[in-house]
């Protein structure tokens, strides 16, 4: 993140002077923008830069103790730089919070530079997975930094100290943490992925209960719970993939926009990446847990690979932004865009559906036979209908507070449920135009239209009271899409296993004795055992410390 700020938020002097030196290891960096106290409210951080016109220089400070800068990545031991996000103060005003580059430690002998304090915050979630990350805690004491330490391209302090803002939207001071959600969404398939393949090869080998005449068990694939536990699953890491992809261009275009100073889609991006980061890891690290619970006890086991890749990935629900806080930001554009319904200004990209206002508040769902549910024109137009009768209902009842900001605290639940609506839409509908793409491969388009069916039903099935309470289908509809699923993972079944082996992953890189490509798990996991530490002494350490003395003093007791 220390590379992609001063891409962003640098001037090409700048990026000219640090770049080289990150891309050739010559200094290490890290992105030091939260702080002990303040995390979600950027604009809350403590961290002061004083711009002293005596030495040309800012003067970065901790001036309390929930200044601190903590978390950061990269920060306890490994860097000698960050970029710092701190509140700039120049002739006696706050102008709020800019980045600066400093250097924490000596780059002869790596200790911390004079009135630089900084270590690492301990030991996190699980069993240590993220401890190979030093995220870390960092003071500043008056340290001082030339005047164009300060990141530039956005704004500028002049050498008498004048303030200048350009002509940029100050939200590109944020531009570092859109870039990182894009990427995270693709992450979060590919994390999810890991999972459903160990998962869906485990549960193709495994037998249990079912045996006819002393004839094999059954393989738990079999079971309807296991597939439609398993199969949404498996349909999401697709889902979001195509997603992902499709957020990675819009990022793209974005930011070939802002290279032209073309600002429109700012917003579109912001509220793609910030919700799309929310669902999509929310998702995933729940997938995870399915995941390890659909393996039974062996899932429980570190061999299955799952309790490392849960304890790695859950993070991902907090950093680079809490979820809840990134959906109520696509709320709040939710809002502003029903606002501007009236003014007869039309939603475009993401927000275009809200522009059919007129029909969406009044469709009635024409689905009448659970193929019906096959059509992706009625699974489109139901996603629609919830999420813009949503957002209306939300709009509608924050107008009845006595003010906006109250009413939107207010109903900020109600906001959240209706950003989770639109973000779903958005994913179905990427997974949706997806598959009406020229796919090459025999019968691969048919499988995908499987599963992009199975994760539109799937959906509109966990979240039916959504669609029930904004009438946008009837109970009947909603049995009907639920009798089709059951009908698609009959269909998904006979190729489930194909379709976690297309993922192509190394039995290294899976981690894990369940998801080994052979499907040779009982051998794998009883010669995993044996090279448990606690094998190494046939007598385990502590017996004549701590279970002989039990054991002889409870014989001589039961001898009395
Ligand atoms: C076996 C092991 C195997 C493991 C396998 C899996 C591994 C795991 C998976 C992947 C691995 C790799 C993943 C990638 C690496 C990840 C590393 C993560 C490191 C973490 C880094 C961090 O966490 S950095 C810090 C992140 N912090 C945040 O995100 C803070 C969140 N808060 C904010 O963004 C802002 O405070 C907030 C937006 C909430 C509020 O802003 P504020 O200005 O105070 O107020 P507001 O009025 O809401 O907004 C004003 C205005 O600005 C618009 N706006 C806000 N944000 C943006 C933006 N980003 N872009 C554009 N515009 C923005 C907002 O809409 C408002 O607009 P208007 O209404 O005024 O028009
Ligand atoms: C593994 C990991 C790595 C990290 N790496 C970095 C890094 O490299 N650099 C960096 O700068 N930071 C990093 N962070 C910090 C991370 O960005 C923050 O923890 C994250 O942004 C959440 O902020 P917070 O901790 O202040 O949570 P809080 O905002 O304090 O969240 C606590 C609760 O309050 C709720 N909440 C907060 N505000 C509101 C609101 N307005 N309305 C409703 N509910 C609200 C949240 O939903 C949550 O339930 C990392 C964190 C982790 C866990």
């Amino acid at each position: 993140m220390f590379v992609p700020a001063i891409k962003g938020q640098g001037t090409e002097e700048q990026q000219k002077k640090w770049l080289p030196l990150a891309y050739k290891f010559q200094i290490i960096g890290c992105y030091a923008q939260t702080e002990l106290g303040h995390g979600s409210n950027v604009q809350g951080l403590e961290t002061t830069a004083t711009f002293d016109p005596m030495t040309d220089e800012f003067v970065i400070h901790s001036p309390t103790l929930t200044s601190s800068k903590w978390w950061p990545g990269g920060l306890g031991k490994a860097s000698t730089h960050a970029v710092v996000y701190a509140r700039l103060i120049t002739e006696g005003k706050d102008y709020g919070i800019h980045g600066f580059i400093v250097q924490l430690r000596s780059l002869e002998d790596h200790s911390p530079l004079p009135g630089v304090t900084l270590g690492d915050i301990g030991g996190k979630f699980g069993s240590g997975a993220y401890n190979s990350m030093d995220n870390g805690v960092l003071r500043f004491d008056h340290v001082r930094i030339p005047r164009d330490q300060m990141l530039m391209r956005l704004s500028q302090v002049t050498r008498e100290g004048k303030y200048v803002q350009s002509d940029v939207p100050k939200q590109l001071l944020y531009g570092t943490m859109v870039y990182v959600r894009q990427s995270i969404v693709a992450d979060a398939s590919k994390a999810l992925s890991r999972a459903v393949c160990i998962a869906v090869r485990y549960s193709a080998i495994r037998k249990q209960f079912g045996s006819q005449d002393g004839g094999p068990e059954t393989q738990v694939l079999n079971y309807r719970t296991q597939q439609s536990r398993l199969f949404p699953l498996l349909a999401s890491a697709y889902a979001f993939r195509f997603v992902g992809d499709w957020l990675n261009w819009l990022y793209t275009d974005v930011t070939q926009k802002l290279e032209v100073k073309d600002y429109s889609t700012l917003q579109e991006a912001h509220a793609c990446t910030a919700g799309l980061k929310a669902v999509t890891t929310s998702a995933t690290a729940d997938a995870i847990e399915e995941c390890r619970k659909l393996c039974g006890g062996h899932g429980y086991l570190n061999s299955s690979g799952l309790p490392e890749l849960f304890a790695v990935y859950v993070p991902a629900c907090t950093y680079e932004g809490d979820n809840v806080v990134l959906l109520l930001q696509v709320a709040r554009i939710l809002m502003k865009t029903v606002s501007q319904l009236t003014s007869g200004k039309q939603p475009v990209g993401t927000m275009a559906y809200m522009g059919k206002v007129q029909h969406l508040m009044q469709s009635k769902c024409a689905v009448k036979t659970a193929e019906d549910w096959l059509n992706p024109a009625f699974i489109q137009e139901a996603f629609e209908a919830r999420a813009l009768r949503m957002a209306v209902n939300c709009a509608q009842n924050i107008g009845q507070a006595s003010n906006q900001e109250e009413g939107f605290y207010e109903r900020s639940p109600d906001l959240l449920e209706a950003a989770v609506a639109h973000i779903q839409l958005i994913i179905v509908t990427k997974f949706i135009e997806k598959v009406h793409q020229d796919i090459p491969g025999h019968g691969v388009k048919e499988q995908l239209q499987n599963l992009c069916n199975v994760y539109a039903l799937y959906t509109l099935h966990k979240h039916l009271g959504d669609f029930l309470a904004t009438g946008s289908l009837t109970p009947k509809q909603g049995a009907l899409a639920n009798e089709q699923l059951g009908k698609l993972y009959a269909q998904v079944r006979p190729n489930a296993v194909a379709l976690v082996d297309a993922f192509n992953y190394t039995d290294h890189y899976l981690g894990s004795v369940l998801g080994r490509y052979d499907g040779n798990v009982y051998p794998a996991l009883y010669e995993e055992a044996w090279k448990d530490p606690l094998n190494e002494t046939v007598v385990p350490e502590g017996y004549h410390e701590y279970l002989r003395p039990l054991l002889k003093q409870q014989l001589k007791l039961s001898r009395l």
